[in-house]
């Protein structure tokens, strides 16, 4: 690929390490989001091998619920990514323009990313950042995680963007090791700011977060209102022992998942 084998459309995001356009492949007229990364900045921030591995994972990886990488090219001063295109754009924004997700489209996005999981856990492939900032939605309304890896921030970045604590379990505040089963904690932070509309251990400073997640401190407020079988749920995958934490594929057959999932 070079370049010219692309129109470029309008910036989709801006990040630390460059931008993403829309694009439009011209032999094929395929619609696609490209990112450019400044070799400079990659320099600099001694990202090159990480790019490298990740690219290499994400090239293999084929799943509706994960944003495809169909490739990449390089010319003298950037580094291109051929992302997917996804055409409802970011979730973050959805979630704040609505405030919170009903539970039967919570808990649709919930048994789309537990299946996304499971897939890469099957591919020994760990901890993709799955806060809302990471995630797309798709033209038929599905979720895509896009895993910003390092870090690269869209527009408008969400207010506890910068290093948001929010997600980390336990074991990742607490610096001990960490295994699988610190997505099946993210995704459980996760459903409980779709239905709440806020992450559950939110507080002004960071060392307050910090004391919630360690103590598991979980309270469900009274509104909006949440069914006891998705509080269940959340109670079953915010566990501190992380090897106490519901499995994904209990996840998926949890009652209020499948009453309430498409
Ligand atoms: C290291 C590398 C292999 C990781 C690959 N993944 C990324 O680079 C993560 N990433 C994805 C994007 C990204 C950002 C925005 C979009 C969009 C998109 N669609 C939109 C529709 C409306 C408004 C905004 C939109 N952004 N589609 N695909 C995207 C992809 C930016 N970085």
């Amino acid at each position: 690929w070079v370049l010219s084998d692309f129109e470029i459309g309008k910036p989709l995001g801006r990040g630390k390490f460059g931008h993403v356009y829309l694009a439009r492949e011209r032999r094929s007229s395929q619609i696609v989001a490209l990112k450019v990364l400044f070799k400079s900045q990659l320099k600099q921030s001694q990202v090159e091998h990480q790019l490298r591995r990740e690219v290499e994972i994400q090239s293999h990886l084929r799943h509706p619920n994960i944003l495809r990488l169909y490739g990449y090219f390089y010319d003298q001063t950037r580094v291109y990514l051929i992302l997917e295109y996804a055409a409802k754009g970011e979730l973050y924004k959805e979630l704040t323009r609505c405030k919170h997700f009903s539970e039967r489209r919570s808990a649709t996005y919930i048994a789309s990313l537990a299946r996304a999981l499971i897939y890469l856990h099957g591919k020994h492939v760990i901890h993709r950042d799955i806060k809302p900032e990471n995630l797309l939605i798709g033209a038929q309304g599905e979720i895509k995680i896009a895993d910003f890896g390092w870090s690269v921030h869209t527009f408008n970045r969400r207010r506890t963007m910068c290093g948001t604590l929010d997600y980390l379990p336990p074991e990742m505040v607490e610096k001990t090791e960490h295994d699988y089963n610190v997505d099946i904690w993210s995704l459980g932070i996760l459903c409980y700011e779709f239905l709440y509309g806020v992450p559950p251990f939110e507080a002004k400073e960071h060392s307050e977060t910090y004391r919630r997640i360690v103590k598991v401190d979980l309270k469900f407020p009274l509104k909006p209102f949440v069914s006891p079988a998705a509080k269940d749920l959340i109670s079953q995958m915010l566990v501190k022992n992380s090897a106490h934490r519901l499995p994904l594929h209990k996840v998926l057959e949890h009652p209020w998942i499948v009453q309430n999932a498409d």
